[in-house]
């Protein structure tokens, strides 16, 4: 089995200085860079849009791992691709299509990535499996960086990794939010092979970006 993926989430990044926070984290380990995109409507916040990851593309070759909290979202999945994105993740909970949108993301070319709030059972999940590349589970309510991981989601990753393992697909298995040392630990246990960190990465400054990645690889 191949160690978890560290996915720094560039949220909690200085945006003053987005590119070079960017190549920071690429250096520091990451393996994947975490692109939080907010519309203050699906969340009660607002941030970044296809020009910003456009505009980061060219300074790491690290695969962009698009989390999109936008409703409507067809509409923008193209211009998402266009951007950079690699892998580019719907909620189930941002339209009433949901099998639509993956399909889509299929479409253009790109990992498609289906994300559950922690109010949206696992089940949710029958039907799409078949078309997923990542599964995000968040461990928060979506919108901000910096929240306390809520516990009762460790039940539902462990459920999601048998649906995953009994499907045959080879399938990542991401959780978001409030991930830190003792919490990555946790997740790691209950099937979790993605780990997304804003937080616990950038808290220390960018010396302390490596330690930190790779103390939540460990595990
Ligand atoms: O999607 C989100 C929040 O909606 C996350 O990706 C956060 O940005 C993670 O931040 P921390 O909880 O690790 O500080
Ligand atoms: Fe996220």
């Amino acid at each position: 089995m191949q160690p978890v993926r560290i996915a720094p989430s560039i949220l909690s990044a200085d945006f003053a200085r987005l590119g070079a926070e960017v190549q920071a984290i690429d250096q520091a380990g990451a393996d994947w860079i975490h692109i939080d995109v907010m519309d203050g409507h699906f969340v009660p916040n607002i941030s970044f849009g296809p020009p910003i990851i456009k505009a980061i593309r060219p300074l790491t070759t690290k695969p962009f791992d698009v989390h999109l909290m936008i409703a409507p979202v067809d509409r923008y999945l193209d211009a998402f691709a266009e951007a950079g994105a690699d892998t580019i993740s719907v909620h189930v909970e941002a339209g009433p299509h949901i099998h639509r949108s993956l399909q889509h993301i299929k479409s253009l070319g790109k990992r498609a990535g289906v994300v559950l709030c922690p109010g949206t059972p696992a089940k949710s999940l029958d039907y799409l499996l078949e078309l997923a590349d990542l599964v995000l589970v968040m461990s928060v309510n979506p919108g901000f960086g910096g929240q306390k991981f809520i516990d009762n989601q460790l039940k539902k990753i462990a459920a999601i990794r048998k649906m995953i393992d009994a499907s045959g697909r080879d399938i990542d298995l991401e959780v978001d939010g409030g991930v830190d040392h003792d919490t990555a630990r946790r997740c790691i246990e209950a099937g979790a092979d993605a780990l997304v960190a804003g937080t616990s990465v950038f808290k220390d400054g960018p010396d302390g970006y490596a330690r930190n990645i790779a103390g939540l690889r460990a595990g």
